[in-house]
């Protein structure tokens, strides 16, 4: 489903006039409907290669190769914006530890957005807004609510429900249960699972070991730290 090959992401740090090496020779494969968790010290690069898998970063090195519903297998660091957008919009889905919210849109407009940005009809993208929401307990109370203020907990089950409903093909997940408590990751666990089962494919950040543990069919783990700076 995913190949990645001899990946590698440099920073340019231009008030430093430096060019910082935050990942080297990454390669590793994931096949459709397995769940690859990536573990690595703290700054090893393990958003690094999530974000260049979803077009975020523009690595100068190596390849992505994704098999893709409507391109076929594509490279994606060399795929066109029009296919990205089409690839962030129906088949890849990212979830991170912070929700990017628009102003002046609810709670479920965020959810029922993301349901018709994905294909359904407008009675389905409401119905599988509620039904989500519902699942990861998000209260009833808060669904007409603008998310700005919400609690972190509230906003990372926004924001997972956002990303679940699209039923992606491929889903990262960079720490998406960092500040949940456990029944809010029961909650994220067993979508996981439902997605498996649905087939989807999934690449993970988890801070917590214990999480992953019988989740993931791989663990790819980062060597170390290869941050270093060289010369520009
Ligand atoms: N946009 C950026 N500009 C400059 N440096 C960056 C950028 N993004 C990441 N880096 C650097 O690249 C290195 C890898 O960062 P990354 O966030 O991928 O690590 P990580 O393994 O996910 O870390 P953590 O577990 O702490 O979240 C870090 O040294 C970081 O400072």
């Amino acid at each position: 489903m995913i190949q990645v090959e001899k990946l590698q992401k440099y920073f340019t740090i231009h008030h430093l006039n430096k060019r910082l090496k935050a990942i080297e020779d990454i390669s590793f494969t994931v096949k459709k409907g397995h769940f690859l968790g990536i573990v690595g010290k703290s700054g090893s690069g393990k958003s690094t290669i999530l974000k260049s898998i979803y077009g975020t970063y523009q690595p100068q090195a190596g390849a992505i190769y994704y098999e893709s519903e409507e391109f076929g297998n594509i490279n994606i660091l060399s795929a066109t914006p029009r296919e990205m957008i089409h690839l962030r919009k129906y088949e890849i889905g990212y979830v991170s530890q912070f929700l990017s919210v628009m102003p002046r849109t609810t709670a479920f407009e965020l959810v029922e957005q993301s349901a018709l940005e994905a294909g359904m009809n407008s009675e389905q993208a409401v119905k599988e807004a509620k039904e989500t929401l519902k699942h990861f307990d998000l209260d009833e109370s808060l669904w007409h609510n603008y998310p700005n203020y919400f609690s972190g907990g509230e906003k990372l089950r926004l924001n997972i429900a956002r990303a679940v409903i699209k039923k992606p093909r491929l889903l990262l997940l960079d720490e998406p249960t960092a500040s949940l408590d456990d029944a809010s990751k029961l909650k994220v666990r067993e979508s996981i699972e439902k997605l498996k089962q649905q087939g989807t494919t999934l690449i993970g950040i988890f801070h917590d070991l214990e999480f992953m543990e019988g989740l993931c069919d791989e663990v790819f783990t980062m060597q170390k730290a290869v941050v270093n700076a060289v010369e520009s």
